[in-house]
């Protein structure tokens, strides 16, 4: 029998990973297979999904929609000769992927088809950011077109009246979406599985390739920058100097995600930042003897480089 596929994409920091650490554990019952790809080098979305188990295929430096069409062969004929192991598979695109381009394989090789069912799209819209991102990002509105579900996120930070001036800006964007509300940070998980793709009506069959071929990626002038740092930051340090950088230059970074090593803290630092937010909370305790690093990717437009390195330098501990 073919494994379901559930696709969750969402502009950069729309809370993928937030929903699908809530998908995991509302369907505790189901054991699913993970395909988690980030745009940056350092991986850094595994570490923030509980990990059922070892079912975590991550696949770091590049975009879904170009590096899986390579790697995707492979990595589902793994998942299929270890198909006991595991119920259900969810993907986890970039933030910039265009879902398309991700969903491609599975409407257009033979065998994958047979062995593999997307049942859904899911896309995260953070509400707050999404009419800015529908003006200056392809990637945004390629992300709502293609969902079967679009996903309200972060709701509480709006006004309703500017919800519903969202929710009918994206119906007329897809129609044929249905659009749930994230309730009070509770996701209607329940009545979002139960919303199958239309394999008939949708892209199903239809030739959704893009011309990603070259393996070159076509996200305009969107990049990343990835840091790694072997020397512990001082975390007052790094908070002041990353929430100046937000609140006084940051119009074009879109997405700031760390795992911080940070000195005399025992566990990790979780950084976040999307638009002007920043958020750092502790992750996982350090294990004994393991290599602490910081891991740290800037996403955005015109990223200067250098200004991060001194910013990082300047943070770390004595
Ligand atoms: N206030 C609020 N914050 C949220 C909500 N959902 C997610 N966040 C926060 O938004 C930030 C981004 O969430 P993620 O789940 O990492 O978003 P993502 O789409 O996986 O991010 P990328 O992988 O970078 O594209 C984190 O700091 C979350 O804690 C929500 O419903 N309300």
């Amino acid at each position: 029998m073919s494994k379901s596929v559930t696709i969750l994409t969402g502009f950069l920091g729309s809370g993928k990973t937030t929903f699908l650490n809530a998908l995991l554990i509302a369907k505790k019952d189901k054991k699913f297979a993970i395909i988690e790809n980030e745009f940056g080098q350092e991986g850094i979305d595994g570490e923030l999904v509980m990990k059922p188990d070892d079912s975590l295929f991550e696949m770091n430096n590049g975009c879904l929609c170009c590096t899986l069409n390579d790697n995707i062969y492979e990595i589902l004929s793994e998942l299929n000769s270890r198909n006991q192991e595991y119920d259900e598979l969810l993907i986890e695109t970039t933030g910039i992927a265009d879902p398309a381009g991700v969903a491609n394989p599975f409407f257009g090789n033979s065998e994958i088809k047979r062995d593999f069912s997307v049942k859904r799209v899911v896309c995260l819209i953070d509400v707050a950011l999404i009419l800015d991102q529908l003006k200056n990002t392809e990637e945004a509105i390629k992300q709502i077109v293609f969902a079967d579900v679009l996903l309200l996120n972060k709701t509480a930070s709006v006004t309703e009246a500017h919800l519903n001036e969202i929710k009918e800006t994206l119906e007329k964007l897809n129609p044929f979406a249905k659009v749930f509300k994230e309730n009070d940070g509770q996701f209607p998980i329940d009545k979002i599985y139960a919303t199958e793709r239309d394999q008939d009506f949708k892209t199903g069959g239809k030739d959704t390739s893009h011309d990603h071929k070259s393996g070159h990626h076509h996200h305009g002038d969107i990049a990343s920058l990835s840091f790694v740092f072997d020397k512990p930051f001082n975390e007052k340090e790094l908070q002041m100097r990353l929430f100046g950088y937000l609140v006084f230059e940051a119009k074009d970074l879109y997405r700031v995600k760390g795992i911080i090593h940070a000195k005399d803290i025992e566990h990790r630092l979780i950084l976040q930042s999307v638009g002007q937010s920043l958020v750092i909370t502790g992750g996982r305790k350090w294990d004994e003897g393991e290599e602490k690093k910081s891991r740290i990717v800037f996403i955005g437009k015109h990223l200067d480089k250098s200004l991060f390195e001194q910013m990082l330098n300047g943070s770390l501990a004595e």
